[in-house]
């Protein structure tokens, strides 16, 4: 399987051969290697850059979190739309984004999909990608198509509601939290603490938006397990999961939020992220297929 470092190599080699041109004075194989080297100088040159970004966020989440008390006064949800820059932030619920059987199969295909998979506590998590759309299809046949057909809509959604007319999928992920945690050869860590408030851009610095489709619903399904923002040092906005509801929001300090931990039963959710820069553009590698080469 290639690494992501070996897929670079591969694809920056595929668009040197492109580039190189017979009348050159240098010959194929010293034109590939320069150029070669220099992708690996701008891609080291933008890891360092990313990394120094990181640092800034979570600095950031963490003064957050410290100005946050353990309790806070409790509030139902309520759509918010904030200006930040020449963009809006904010969050927004909609119900009904996905049909209840739309998120019944998927819900029933990523519980099959998972087994197998290591748990860290209550939570197993798969990343949207093609090796696991093989495992979802395996379980439930069209359930990957039915998972990306969500995705899309979700960026047309994110896209319009947030007034950002061109947004680019940078990652998602299936989770399923449960309790009581399942034990096994397949647990990682039994004291694994998945409900940490945080900051989505925080963890990756490209994420602009996040949205999460539910697929389970809130007493059905589980107790516990409301998602909860940190608006402030002592407020606390809730909101109770239900299966096909779709909640957008933006993903830096404005939205400081956890999942609250499920005290019992399981609670599946569709997470997806979306940049505004083409470059972090999520790159399918799941099946070590080189990119460059499809
Ligand atoms: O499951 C949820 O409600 C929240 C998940 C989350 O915050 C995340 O994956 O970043
Ligand atoms: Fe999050």
């Amino acid at each position: 399987m290639f690494s992501q470092l070996e897929a670079l190599i591969a694809n920056l080699e595929a668009e040197a051969r492109a580039a190189y041109d017979d009348g050159n004075a240098v010959s194929l194989a010293s034109f590939v290697d320069s150029f070669v080297a220099r992708g690996l100088e701008e891609a080291t040159r933008r890891a360092v850059e990313a990394k120094a970004e990181h640092q800034v966020w979570q600095a950031a989440q963490a003064e957050l979190i410290a100005e946050c008390a353990d309790e806070g006064t409790e509030r139902e949800f309520q759509a918010l739309t904030t200006e930040c820059g020449e963009l809006r932030c904010g969050r927004v619920v909609e119900r009904n984004f996905a049909s209840p059987d739309d998120a019944a199969r998927l819900r029933g295909a990523a519980d099959a999909a998972m087994d197998g998979l290591y748990h860290q506590g209550g939570s197993t998590s798969m990343a949207l990608d093609a090796a696991t759309g093989l495992r979802l299809d395996d379980a439930v046949p069209g359930t990957f198509d039915l998972a990306t057909t969500i995705l899309e809509r979700a960026r047309d959604f994110v896209s319009s509601h947030f007034g950002a007319p061109r947004i680019y999928a940078a990652g998602g992920l299936i989770t399923r939290l449960e309790a009581p945690p399942r034990q096994g050869p397949f647990q990682l860590n039994a004291s694994h603490v998945y409900w940490k408030p945080h900051v989505d851009k925080a963890n990756i610095a490209a994420y602009d938006y996040s949205a999460l489709v539910y697929l389970s619903t809130h007493a059905r399904d589980f107790q516990g397990g409301a998602l909860e923002f940190f608006d402030g040092p002592n407020t606390r906005t809730l909101v109770h999961p239900e299966a096909g509801m779709l909640i957008a929001f933006s993903s830096g300090l404005d939205n400081l939020h956890r999942a609250r931990r499920v005290t019992l039963g399981s609670r599946f959710v569709l997470a997806l992220w979306f940049t505004l820069d083409p470059a972090h553009t999520f790159v399918d590698t799941s099946l070590g297929l080189n990119p460059g080469s499809r």
